[in-house]
């Protein structure tokens, strides 16, 4: 399994704004988007097409685990443009699923279908993410799952374990607490169709995060022909039947525009994104109506959007639960700002790539600034910030908001920048040319 490196990795001086910003940013396809088309790619009736796919470790992590699972996934004229033939689902092998939560999340079910064992492993940040709704699940729906070193009856909590493959799922009703992850529906959701009985899932947890992306899964199974009862809140059944093969268009991935729509508001000037959607069920959706709300102005023209800022933040008051992964962005805004921010509904993010609730507030604070963690959020009052290292904890999203922190503190260094190549792998670059100062 590979893993993410534990020695010290250089920094990487985040460029401060010299003048406002006058920059076009093409943003790569979604990787919520993208993973989820790959994984009903690789289970539809015949051959498809995504174009315009993210390539980055998670999608990468995705389409080596599909191939390992049986799939054919052919790279096209574009290293953008993949080709997938689905095969049986082949048991008998191991899945390394990175730090994605797409990987570990959506393919269990998946290989509930395979013809053997598969066993899932991943990073030493990734053993600490919550896993058993999603196995326990498995386990009501007619699947084994247990931890590979032990011969215990006992569901893993987490990664490693092993899902024994039979080559049918039986599929039924199922009460899951997503609570901790939408993730946990989403990937249940996805393999449904190809379950005996279908699905009837009930989430039965107190809240429930990130529903645009439930919501984005039954869209795209909707798309692929699948039928979806979404008519109960809370509740969804999946229809057995067949998945289409379809030739499909990947968006631009809105939550990693974010960073780059959001320095036009610490450093002033423009920033534009071509290809935004004007309908679209990612949470990036979000992103300029916030942005407004903290000093920025917008407009969305010929699938252009643009956002202007003055180089003056106002402080926010707000229920990321929809869209938990942009927290670190307005983390970043919220100790720029000049009143202080309250960033609620997000006590999720304590099982994202790391506990982002801690290392936000650990950050900050450590920059000069004041940031406190609530129970399901963190409040932030700015304070004048100095330079300094900041540590990332091996997520991309740590990095990019300490990039737009460095853009208006001059002196930070972001530790392994590189952790960004989780949805972006040329981050600095284009962060770089954004700013004008590429060579
Ligand atoms: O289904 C998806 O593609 C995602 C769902 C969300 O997960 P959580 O519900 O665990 O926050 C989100 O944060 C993650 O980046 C991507
Ligand atoms: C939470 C995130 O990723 P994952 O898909 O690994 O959960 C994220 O990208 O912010």
């Amino acid at each position: 399994m590979t893993s993410s490196t534990t020695a010290p990795a250089p920094t990487w001086e985040a460029p401060l704004a010299g003048a406002p910003l006058d920059a076009t940013v093409e943003i790569p396809g979604s990787k919520s988007l993208t993973n989820r088309l790959l994984v009903l790619a690789a289970l539809a009736e015949g051959p498809g097409t995504l174009r315009g796919a993210l390539r980055s470790r998670d999608a990468d992590l995705m389409i080596r685990a599909l191939r390992t699972l049986g799939a054919r996934i052919e790279v096209g004229d574009h290293p953008s443009t993949l080709h997938v033939t689905p095969g049986p689902v082949a048991g008998g092998t191991e899945v390394d699923t990175g730090l994605a939560g797409t990987v570990m999340r959506f393919l269990p079910p998946f290989a509930a279908l395979a013809d053997g064992p598969v066993r899932f492993d991943g990073d030493p940040e990734a053993r600490v993410r919550p896993m058993l709704p999603v196995l326990a699940a498995l386990r009501t729906l007619g699947v084994t799952v247990h931890d590979p070193g032990s011969s215990s009856a006992e569901l893993p909590t987490h990664l490693p374990f092993t899902v024994e493959g039979r080559g049918s799922v039986p599929g039924g009703a199922v009460d899951v607490d997503a609570s901790e992850s939408s993730q946990f529906v989403s990937g249940l959701l996805l393999a449904a169709a190809r379950f005996e009985r279908g699905l009837t899932l009930r989430h039965i947890g107190a809240t429930l995060p990130s529903l645009p992306h439930i919501e984005m899964t039954v869209a795209t199974l909707r798309d692929a022909g699948v039928v979806v009862d979404d008519s109960r809140d809370g509740m969804w059944g999946v229809a057995p039947g067949p998945i289409a093969a379809r030739d499909v268009r990947v968006e631009p991935d809105l939550s990693n525009a974010a960073p780059f729509l959001a320095s036009a508001l610490v450093a002033g000037g423009t920033v534009r994104i071509p290809g935004w959607p004007t309908l679209t069920t990612q949470p990036g959706a979000m992103v300029p109506e916030l942005l407004e709300r903290m000093g920025g102005t917008y407009t969305l023209a010929d699938g252009v959007l643009s956002v202007t800022g003055t180089g003056k933040i106002h402080g926010i008051d707000v229920d990321l639960r929809a869209g938990g992964e942009l927290a670190p962005t307005f983390a970043a805004l919220a100790a720029l700002a000049d009143s202080p921010s309250r960033l609620r509904g997000i006590a999720h993010l304590r099982g994202h790539e790391t506990d982002r609730l801690a290392a936000l507030a650990r950050e900050i604070t450590r920059l000069g600034g004041q940031a406190e963690e609530t129970r399901d959020g963190l409040v932030i009052t700015p304070r004048p910030l100095r330079g300094d290292v900041v540590r990332t904890y091996a997520d991309h999203r740590m990095a990019t908001s300490a990039a737009l922190l460095g853009l208006g503190v001059p002196g930070v260094r972001v530790e392994n920048v590189g952790t960004t190549a989780k949805t972006l792998p040329d981050f600095t670059g284009m962060w770089l040319r954004m700013l004008g100062s590429a060579s």
